[in-house]
This record gives C-alpha cells, sequence and structure tokens, in this order.
C-alpha cells in the first residue's frame, strides 16, 4: 500500500468540498493517498448569531487542535475565517490560488441589487456586508440569519423549493427577498446558477482573505516530505501577497472577520493595491481609502497593509467600525 497523508476537515457541505479539492490536487503532486478525517468545531454547533459569537476562530479552533495533537498531518481552512494571529506551532504552508473574490447577491426572480423593491428583506450575518448595503441602499432590511450556505441560501424566496439537494432547503420559509453569499462558496458548492448579481468590489468590498483557501501545517512539517514539496509547489505567490496586504490591515485595525471592514488586493503591473473599507454597523458612515506600493515580496505587502490602516485610524476609522 502506498503512504497516504490525513487532511482533517470540518463537516460543512462547503469544508468537506474544498478540503476534497485541495487533498485531491496535493495527492496528484505528491503521489500520495489521503484519508479525510472529520473534526467537529464549536462554530458548527452554536446556534446564536454569528455577530454574537464574539471571539474569532471558532470555526478553526478545534481542527488546528487536531492537527497540533497530530491528529492529522494538514488542515483546509477558508482563510478569511482564520483570526490573523498564527497559532504557535503551526504555518500557512500552501495558499492555492484565489477563486472568485466577491460577495455575491442571491434573490428571488433574477433581481440585481437595484431591482430589488423598496424594503426588501436581505439576508445576512455580516456586518461588513450589511454595513455595505445599506450605504448602497439604505431602504433594505437586513436580517441576520446564520448557518451554512445551503441553510442560508434556502430562504431566499422561491430558492428552497427548488433545491434538490435533500439536505437544503427543507423547512426553510422563504421569508427573505434575497441573501449575500461569497460568490467562491457557491462556486465551489456548484451553486453559483443561483447567483443573480455580482457584486462589483466599489459597492461590496470582500472580506479580508476572501476567496482563498489556507492549507496548514505543523511548523516541523507534515510528516510526509512529498506532501511539504507538494504544499510549496501548489502556494500561489500572488494570491499570497495579496492576503497578507489584506490580512495586515485587518491585524493593524484590531479588528476580526466579524468586523464591518472590507479589504481587497490586487496586483496592477508590477504595483500591489490595497483598497479597504471601514463602516459602521448601519451604513451611515463609511470611510474607503486605497494604498499601493511598487516594492515586491511579503515584508513589504506587509507593510502596505500596515501603513493604509494606520492612515485610516488617524482619520477615525476605528471609531467608525466600533473598534476603538
Ligand atoms: N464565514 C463562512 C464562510 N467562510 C468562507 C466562505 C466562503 C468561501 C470563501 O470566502 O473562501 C463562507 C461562506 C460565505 O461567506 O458565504
Amino acid at each position: 500500500m502506498s503512504a497516504t497523508f490525513k487532511v482533517g476537515t470540518r463537516g460543512s457541505a462547503l469544508a468537506t468540498t474544498q478540503t476534497g479539492w485541495a487533498a485531491q490536487k496535493l495527492s496528484e503532486i505528491s503521489g500520495l493517498g489521503v484519508e479525510t478525517v472529520l473534526v467537529k468545531t464549536e462554530g458548527d454547533v452554536v446556534t446564536g448569531s454569528l455577530a454574537s459569537l464574539g471571539g474569532t476562530g471558532v470555526f478553526a479552533a478545534a481542527l488546528r487542535q487536531h492537527l497540533l495533537d497530530s491528529g492529522c498531518d494538514l488542515a483546509v481552512h477558508s482563510l478569511k475565517d482564520l483570526p490573523t494571529a498564527q497559532p504557535e506551532g503551526l504555518v500557512l504552508s500552501c495558499i492555492p490560488a484565489r477563486e472568485d473574490v466577491r460577495d455575491a447577491l442571491c434573490s428571488h426572480d433574477g433581481l440585481g441589487l437595484d431591482e430589488l423593491p423598496q424594503g426588501a428583506r436581505v439576508g445576512t450575518g455580516s456586518p461588513r456586508r450589511g454595513a455595505q448595503l445599506l450605504a448602497h441602499r439604505p431602504d433594505l432590511q437586513i436580517v441576520d440569519i446564520r448557518g451554512n450556505v445551503p441553510t442560508r441560501l434556502g430562504r431566499v424566496k422561491g430558492i428552497g423549493e427548488t433545491l434538490d439537494d435533500g439536505s437544503v432547503g427543507r423547512g426553510t420559509q422563504g421569508d427573505l427577498d434575497a441573501v449575500i453569499l461569497a460568490a467562491a462558496g457557491m462556486r465551489r458548492l456548484g451553486l453559483d446558477k443561483y447567483i443573480t448579481e455580482y457584486l462589483d468590489p466599489s459597492i461590496m468590498l470582500p472580506a479580508p482573505g476572501q476567496g482563498a483557501l489556507a492549507l496548514e501545517t505543523r511548523t516541523a512539517g507534515s510528516g510526509h516530505e512529498a506532501l511539504d514539496q507538494a504544499l510549496a509547489a501548489f502556494d500561489d505567490e500572488a494570491t499570497r501577497l495579496q492576503v497578507v496586504a489584506e490580512r495586515s490591515l485587518l491585524s493593524t485595525l484590531e479588528a476580526g472577520c466579524a468586523a464591518p471592514i472590507g479589504a481587497l488586493a490586487h496586483l496592477d503591473g508590477g504595483e500591489l493595491v490595497l483598497e479597504a473599507v471601514a463602516c459602521n454597523p448601519d451604513g451611515s458612515q463609511t470611510m474607503r481609502r486605497s494604498a499601493r506600493t511598487a516594492a515586491a515580496g511579503i515584508a513589504s505587502a506587509q507593510q502596505l497593509g500596515r501603513d493604509l490602516a494606520r492612515a485610516m485610524i488617524a482619520d477615525g476609522a476605528a471609531v467608525i467600525a466600533g473598534l476603538a
């Protein structure tokens, strides 16, 4: 029997799908077999509002402990769900090329954002999404929802009934005109046909790290040389530069994934450009800024995020976003 590595995953459809995708690629590159280990996490059983959960990293903590205890050799996370502080003994050894970074509107009858009826009910548990929606459409009613992607999608009028997956839409009321979800998750789950508008980043800046996966191992290595090499080969340098800048901004603002902060970096020729927004939860105040650097490398990306955050803080961003 050929050697295998163990990959840990949460049990949600999104987690198992993206873990399967990454593990398959690494298996192809390394020639190793894969064994999947399911890890139940606190974030999957708590039922309160996401905004009220407070502490960041509830989704990742149990998986990380499992990795530290050598219950698995590799953990696959959604990067945007990871706190910006890296735990001792673990390293993000691979960040693959990013999926679509945008947020997506999923509404009934194919409606786009500007076609939603006056006062339409739009579901999201994210203060960042709610605030930016309200900044664009102050008439909308933001409804705090949580749950996994198919469950949230099933709350939209007319959609719950049509989802053919047996785990989806059962008992959902169709009580919303629309929900906002990450396009990346919808695509990975094959649910992107329900997207009625990809929200332009000029209206809705995504969460730092959105659309990117983070493949984590113990700092000492995965225990499989071929896997360590595959992780290095599967890492995408452009994505890493972007997400480092975005997460550096978030950590300098001392904010987490539940904060009303959006950030998106991209490469423009040889330059790294970072755009960011800080909002108050009702969308009545938004501060949007950008910065760029021609300097290459991870340290410069980190510096870019830090400098932009400091400039925004100097102009009151932390107060606006309720972080001060
Ligand atoms: N917080 C849940 C979560 N974590 C990652 C994704 C989507 C995939 C991604 O952004 O990489 C989602 C669902 C969503 O926000 O719609």
